[in-house]
């Protein structure tokens, strides 16, 4: 069975929790994540598949699993900023630009479906710090697809990205090497023991 890993990164507060969106279909307002990795098995395209999604851990993992592991682990990224806060695309550009240059190996076509960038909480729209031309403009800077949504409100829009997120990755894990990849929920259990959620 394939493993698809897909890091969910962004600066604090922006809205990561939209995983638990997607895997729930509900929006809880404040999650306390206790977890950095979410595991389900699901079936695309009549394959099963496993999929992790993680993010980075606001607990003790912090420091431990770098953003450079990640983008390492990783076969897809979203990167969500917040569309009422400017300092977060700002913190999104530097993780897009890093994602870019630690793939800039990657074959084009995996590199132009390797990164998704969302502007979240569009239900915010009255307190706008970030138009939409400029997280447009980001994507196209850096090749990433972009999708403005609210997590709060818009559930089959946050399916959509991720949907997309996993149709790219797995395309692009059917182009690589069949085995040896490791999970990241079994690296960072090796390193640290058990911190793993299913959903
Ligand atoms: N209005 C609005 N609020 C949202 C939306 N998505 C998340 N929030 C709120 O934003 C706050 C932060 O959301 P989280 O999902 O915890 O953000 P995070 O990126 O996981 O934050 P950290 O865990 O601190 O890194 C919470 O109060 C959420 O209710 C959205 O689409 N619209």
């Amino acid at each position: 069975m394939n493993d698809i890993k897909i890091a969910v990164l962004g600066s604090e507060g922006v809205g990561k929790s939209l995983i638990v969106r997607f895997f729930t279909k509900r929006f809880i307002g404040e999650y306390a994540s206790s977890s950095c990795i979410y595991r389900k098995r699901l079936t695309l395209d009549g394959r099963q598949m496993n999929l992790e999604l993680y993010e980075p851990c606001s607990q003790s993992f912090q420091g431990k699993i770098t953003i450079n592991d990640q983008i390492h682990l990783a076969d897809g990224f979203i990167v969500v900023y917040d569309i009422s806060d400017r300092s977060s695309l700002l913190a999104a550009r530097s993780v897009v630009k890093l994602i870019r240059e630690h793939r800039l190996g990657s074959a084009k076509r995996d590199a132009e479906s390797l990164i998704f960038l969302v502007g979240n909480k569009h239900d915010l729209c009255h307190m706008r710090e970030v138009c939409r031309e400029e997280g447009q403009r980001l994507a196209d800077e850096f090749r990433c697809q972009f999708h403005e949504l609210s997590a709060a409100e818009h559930y089959q829009e946050v399916a959509l990205v991720f949907s997309k997120a996993l149709q790219s990755a797995k395309a692009k894990e059917r182009r690589r090497r069949p085995s040896g990849s490791k999970s990241v929920a079994r690296l960072i259990n090796n390193v640290f023991g058990k911190r793993r959620k299913s959903v």
